[in-house]
């Protein structure tokens, strides 16, 4: 049997359109399953949680964005059941990564069919994710895109991107950067006039922005990218544009590393994001959990 979480608030309401055509093709194909058009988190932990205990399970499928699969692996995570991802949100990074198909009929064919990967994990204090945590100017960014009345608008257009560009430009005009003590797997560093500490396990966050470009979720440890010590003005003409190419970048004030633990602390309370999801969780503590997630490669 399939489990399915539906998230209908998922990519402006386009993963209920995705469900109908693909619930279709599982009754054609007479695949068993059962399914929750989700509205909260909790609801979906406890949904697969108890169908985990109940059914015999061949996979959890997902018909949302990061968040929605952010909620589904804190049950999977370090269990044999495999997730399987229909990209149905508005920057669908995950899906990006791994290049999964948004396509009814090849997600079913890969789910009956497809082979599975084994994935590490970024564990987050007590929460695990698949992309990337970062702090600092990417939170306001989120923030604003999240409630900016052109989202809708480009998600249709499927041009997430653009509305992050517009939601960037204004926070680096006023985001204030701030000072951080780090330490990774125990050297301890202070990261000054900071604007953006990122960790991930991926490469990309907020619709396909290239922010951790050698980050590999199979190598057993996560890539840091740190934009950090040059002034506003630098930061807007010279580190901002050069991000938006997705390659590393060679100039003063990123700095690249790798590791399996990392402690942020910073000067002021800043929200995090984690899978696309703004949380609250300073001082930070992550680590890497390698291959702890079985995913289904419905390419
Ligand atoms: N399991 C869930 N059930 C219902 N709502 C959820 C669930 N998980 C997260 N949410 C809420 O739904 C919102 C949208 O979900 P989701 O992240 O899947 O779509 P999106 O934001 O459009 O896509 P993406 O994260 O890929 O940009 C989240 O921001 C969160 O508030």
């Amino acid at each position: 049997m399939f489990i399915f979480i539906i998230n209908s608030s998922s990519g402006n309401g386009k993963a209920t359109t995705f469900w109908r055509s693909l619930e279709k093709k599982l009754h054609t194909e007479n695949v068993p399953f059962k399914k929750l058009v989700s509205t909260s988190t909790n609801e979906t932990r406890h949904f697969v949680s108890h169908a985990l205990k109940t059914n015999q399970v061949r996979a959890v499928g997902v018909i949302g964005g990061d968040g929605t699969i952010s909620s589904v692996i804190q049950e999977l995570a370090n269990t044999s059941i495999p997730l399987a991802i229909f990209p149905a949100g508005s920057g669908n990074d995950t899906a990006r990564m791994f290049n999964l198909t948004n396509c009814p009929e090849q997600f079913i064919q890969g789910i009956l069919h497809g082979k599975t990967t084994c994935i590490d994990l970024l564990q987050l204090n007590d929460r695990f994710g698949i992309t990337v945590a970062g702090v600092g100017i990417d939170t306001t960014i989120e923030e604003k895109v999240k409630h900016a009345s052109y989202l809708p608008f480009f998600n249709k257009l499927g041009l997430v991107s653009l509305a992050y560009l517009i939601a960037s430009i204004g926070t680096a005009l006023t985001f204030k950067p701030f000072n951080a003590k780090i330490t990774i797997d125990h050297q301890k560093q202070f990261v000054h006039h900071a604007w953006l500490i990122v960790c991930g396990n991926t490469t990309s966050y907020g619709g396909g922005l290239k922010i951790c470009p050698d980050a590999n979720p199979t190598d057993g440890q996560f890539n840091l990218t740190m934009f950090h010590g040059i002034n506003r003005f630098k930061a807007m003409t010279r580190i901002f544009p050069a991000l938006l190419t997705g390659k590393p970048i060679r100039k003063n004030g990123i700095t690249y590393s790798v590791g399996k633990e990392l402690t942020i602390s910073t000067d002021r309370l800043i929200p995090v994001i984690f899978d696309g999801e703004i949380i609250q969780a300073m001082p930070l503590h992550i680590k890497i959990q390698p291959h702890a997630l079985q995913l289904l490669l419905t390419t």
